[in-house]
C-alpha cells in the first residue's frame, strides 16, 4: 500500500520545533563538554575512568548519544506547558534508553533529571519569548514543577542517592530543582562567567566551575562512596586549589591532577558536580544562543 504524502512526510513535533532542537541540540553538546574535560577528579575523561570500575569515555558516549531524542522531546514538552507526570514518564523513558545504551550502567541519571527539567524550562521560555537570564530558567522549574517533584514518590530500588538523602540529611538532586537550582544559577554559572571574564580559556573556565562545585555542592555520590568524611575531604581540597588561586595559579593542572589521583584512591567521584557542570555548560551556551 502507498502511503499518503502526509504520513510519509509526518515528522515527531519535536523535530520540526527549532526550539526543541536547539536546547536538544545544546544539552548534547553540555554532557560532551563535561565528558572531554579533563583533570576532574575522580570523574571519567579521555585521560583515565577515575574511580569507575564499571564504565569508561565510551560508556558516556553510548550514553549521551542515546539521549539525543530525549532532550529534544522534553524541551518540546516543556514548550508544550507540560505537566510534571509527562515529564517524569519522559524522563523515565530516557533513563531505560540510557541503561540499554549502557548495558544497565547509571551514567547520565542526574543529567537526565536535571538537565531533562532545565531543558524542559527552556523550552517553556523560548516558546514564550521569556529571557534565559539571572535565574528565571531555575524558577521556572520551581514555579511550574517544583511541588511535584518533591511529592514524586522515589523510584524503586531506592537510589544510591536518596539513600544518602535519607541517610545524611543531605538536600539532593530533587530539592536542588525544586529550589530552581540555587547551586548552579548563584555560583556556577556566576563562576564560569568570572573566570571566562578573567581570560580563562574554555578549558580552565570549565575546570575553575567544577571545582567551584565540588568545594559547595552536597553531592550524593561523595556521600554514598565516602560518607560525610568522603565528602568533607572533596569539598576542603577543592576549596584549598580555588583559594590557592584556582586554574589562574601557576601549576594549577599539576595540583588538579594530584587531586584526581587523591580521589581515584579513595574511590571518590562527585558524579553530581559533574552534572552540574554539564547543567552551568548547558545553560551558558543556550544563553549565547538566545536573547
Ligand atoms: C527524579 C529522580 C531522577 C531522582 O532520583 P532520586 O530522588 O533517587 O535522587 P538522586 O539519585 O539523589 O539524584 C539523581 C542524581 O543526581 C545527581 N546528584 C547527586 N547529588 C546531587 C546534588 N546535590 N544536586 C544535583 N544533582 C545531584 C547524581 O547523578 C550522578 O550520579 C549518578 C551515578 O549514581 P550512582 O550510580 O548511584 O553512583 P556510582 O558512584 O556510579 O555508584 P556505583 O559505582 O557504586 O554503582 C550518575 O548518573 C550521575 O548522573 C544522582 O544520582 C528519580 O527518582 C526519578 O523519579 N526518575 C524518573 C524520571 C524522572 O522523574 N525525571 C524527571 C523528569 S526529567
Ligand atoms: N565524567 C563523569 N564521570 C563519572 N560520573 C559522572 N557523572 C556525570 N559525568 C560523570
Amino acid at each position: 500500500m502507498i502511503r499518503s504524502n502526509a504520513a510519509v512526510t509526518q515528522v515527531p513535533a519535536d523535530f520540526a520545533n527549532p526550539v526543541a532542537a536547539l536546547a536538544g541540540r545544546t544539552a548534547v553538546r553540555a554532557l560532551y563538554a563535561e565528558l572531554a574535560l579533563h583533570p576532574k577528579p575522580g570523574l571519567v575523561s579521555p585521560f583515565d575512568s577515575g574511580s569507575h570500575d564499571d564504565m569508561d569515555m565510551g560508556t558516556f558516549l553510548r550514553s549521551l548519544f542515546a539521549l539525543r531524542g530525549y532532550f529534544r522531546a522534553i524541551a518540546a514538552a516543556g514548550a508544550e506547558g507540560a505537566d510534571f507526570a509527562v515529564l517524569r514518564d519522559l524522563g523515565i523513558a530516557g533513563e531505560r534508553r540510557m541503561l540499554a545504551a549502557t548495558g544497565g550502567i547509571n551514567t547520565h541519571r542526574g543529567a537526565v533529571f536535571g538537565i531533562g527539567f532545565l531543558a524542559a524550562a527552556a523550552g517553556w521560555r523560548m516558546r514564550r519569548g521569556r529571557t534565559l537570564r539571572g535565574t528565571a530558567l531555575g524558577g521556572t522549574v520551581g514555579d511550574l514543577w517544583g511541588a511535584d517533584i518533591l511529592a514524586a514518590a522515589p523510584q524503586a530500588p531506592v537510589s544510591h542517592g536518596a539513600r544518602a538523602v535519607q541517610r545524611y540529611g543531605a538536600r539532593g538532586a530533587r530539592q536542588e530543582a525544586a529550589d530552581g537550582f540555587p547551586t548552579l544559577f548563584t555560583l556556577a554559572l556566576p563562576a564560569l562567567d568570572r573566570a571566562l571574564a578573567d581570560g580563562a580559556d574554555p578549558e580552565r573556565a570549565l575546570v575553575q566551575t567544577l571545582f567551584t562545585l565540588m568545594a559547595e555542592l552536597e553531592d550524593t555520590n561523595l556521600l554514598h562512596r565516602g560518607g560525610s568524611a568522603g565528602l568533607t575531604f572533596v569539598q576542603g581540597e577543592a576549596r584549598r586549589f580555588l583559594d590557592r588561586g584556582g586554574v589562574f595559579q601557576a601549576g594549577w593542572r599539576a595540583e588538579a591532577l594530584a587531586l584526581h589521583r587523591a580521589c581515584v584512591a579513595r574511590r571518590l567521584s562527585p558524579g553530581g558536580s559533574a552534572d552540574m557542570l554539564a547543567a552551568a555548560h548547558f545553560v551558558h551556551a543556550l544563553r549565547e544562543g538566545w536573547a
